[in-house]
């Protein structure tokens, strides 16, 4: 039956699976991306008809966040509620320490944040998330920079030895700079290989002067489920 599962139905699971961490009077962090919007949609359902009572949610982004608007889903902002009990987010790619890519949705500074202020983050992904190595998927490692001297830090972030042989884009939207949420803008990082060592990169990464924050989301995922063709599969850390 599973089997005949579509990637968004995966994706619904592992989101509806993941709400189930969500208690009444918890504070509550929401992801970004067509994953976490499952989450963000059931959450508001609980909301509506009274089995989650008390929440209050922080967004990672305005797109989760006019979607919990929209959903009359009570929201704040990490300066009124500094502490969270969950997050719940989808990922790019994942390793098999729970390590794992985000931000191909652009969202990467707001959901490490967010993240990273809350007890447990609980990671939700369909099986084609799944890497033996970070950057293995060949599809884009997101780094946000500032829009200042662009050029110059795609460089220095293409010449880094910790990503060596990387190709290095920035992102597009139509004709223009993609801009983040927060007036950055994102180089996204490509690899034949996975990334030999993601904490060197994550650091080296980090040190040059001009770079945001990065898609390496490192020992932050407390617990990871992951929907496929065999079910529901739930990984704690
Ligand atoms: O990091 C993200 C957005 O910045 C997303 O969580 C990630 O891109 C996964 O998205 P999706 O659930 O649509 O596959």
């Amino acid at each position: 039956m599973s089997a005949q599962l579509s990637q968004d139905e995966l994706k619904k699971q592992a989101a509806w699976k993941a709400v189930e961490y969500v208690k009444s009077g918890m504070k509550v962090g929401l992801g970004t991306g067509s994953t976490a919007a499952f989450a963000v949609e059931r959450i508001g359902e609980l909301l509506a008809n009274g089995t989650l009572k008390d929440i209050i949610c922080v967004p990672t982004s305005t797109r989760t966040q006019e979607q919990a608007t929209s959903l009359s889903i009570p929201l704040a902002t990490l300066d009124e509620v500094p502490k969270l009990d969950v997050a719940i987010d989808g990922a790019d790619e994942v390793d098999p320490a729970l390590n794992v890519v985000k931000g191909r949705g652009g969202a990467l500074l707001r959901e490490k944040m967010v993240e990273m202020a809350s007890d447990t983050f609980v990671c939700i992904v369909d099986e084609t998330k799944l890497v033996d190595g970070l950057g293995g998927s060949k599809l884009a490692m997101p780094v946000e920079i500032v829009q200042f001297c662009w050029k110059y830090n795609l460089e220095r972030l293409k010449n880094l030895p910790e990503v060596a042989g990387c190709e290095a884009k920035l992102r597009m939207e139509g004709d223009s700079p993609y801009v983040t949420d927060n007036s950055n803008y994102i180089v996204d990082l490509y690899f034949d290989n996975p990334i030999k060592d993601s904490y060197a990169a994550a650091k080296a990464i980090s040190d040059l002067e001009g770079v945001v924050d990065h898609g390496l989301f490192l020992d932050m995922v407390t617990t990871c489920i992951i929907a496929g063709s065999d079910g529901v599969v739930v990984k704690e850390k």
